[in-house]
């Protein structure tokens, strides 16, 4: 059975959950696993580490101190530079305003990062467990329909039983979803920060095929794929 688990309706979630953030933190890991093999999670605004890379913001804007905002796009543009001082030791920390706090909160067995660029992929990743929950981070609490289409496409690829959140997830994939997510609260807040390019990037369906799996008692995210 495939559940859609709403964190801020407090569901149960299955053991084998995908954790969804479409804008942005999940596009933004697997973007980052693309090219290193793990990813820090935080939920602090502060610079706890001297040896270390911080990527974050806090309601879209990049957090003061920090060395980039939660934007794939801005860190492809320093995927050199990252993957340099990565290799030299330097850890990779993301802090975001709801996935990486989604992530801490989260008691599944087995969390997976599910994104639009790697639907397929994280699928994939599942595909011999009967049950598994999407979990769309949402927006402080509040609905997030980028979330709840990004849950809809990942579920087109586990041909499995839905929940009737998940059929009217995977419903809304065969309309204009794209429209529907460039107009959504999330995207507005992005446009107006000048992040429009995130939201493009975010939508392009199996672009990328890296997975990530949270190991909550090492705080990271590791490469599984
Ligand atoms: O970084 C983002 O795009 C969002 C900001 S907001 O919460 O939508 O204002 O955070 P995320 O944790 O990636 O959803
Ligand atoms: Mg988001």
């Amino acid at each position: 059975m495939i559940t859609l688990c709403n964190k801020f309706a407090d569901h149960k979630c299955y053991d084998i959950a995908i954790v969804v953030d479409v804008l942005r933190a999940s596009t933004t890991i697997v973007t980052l696993l693309s090219f290193i093999d793990e990813v820090y999670i935080t939920t602090s605004t502060q610079r706890e580490e001297e040896n270390a890379i911080y990527i974050g913001e806090r309601k879209g804007r990049k957090i003061e101190n920090f060395d980039f905002g939660n934007s794939p796009t801005e860190i492809l543009a320093n995927k050199d530079i990252i993957k340099e001082r990565y290799e030299n030791g330097e850890k990779i920390i993301l802090s975001t305003t709801n996935g990486t706090r989604v992530l801490k909160n989260l008691n599944s067995k087995y969390i997976f990062i599910g994104a639009i660029v790697n639907a397929k992929y994280v699928a994939e990743a599942v595909k011999d467990f009967e049950n598994v929950s999407l979990v769309p981070c949402h927006r402080e609490n509040n609905f997030s329909i980028d979330d709840f289409i990004g849950c809809g496409i990942i579920a087109k690829y586990l041909n499995r039983e839905y929940d009737d959140f998940i059929k009217a997830a995977v419903e809304l994939t065969k309309y204009d979803w794209m429209s529907l997510i460039l107009e959504s609260s999330s995207a507005k807040n992005l446009k107006n920060l000048g992040y429009e390019k995130d939201i493009t990037f975010a939508m392009l369906e199996n672009s990328i095929d890296a997975v990530g799996i949270y190991k909550k008692e090492e705080n990271k995210v590791v490469r599984v794929k």
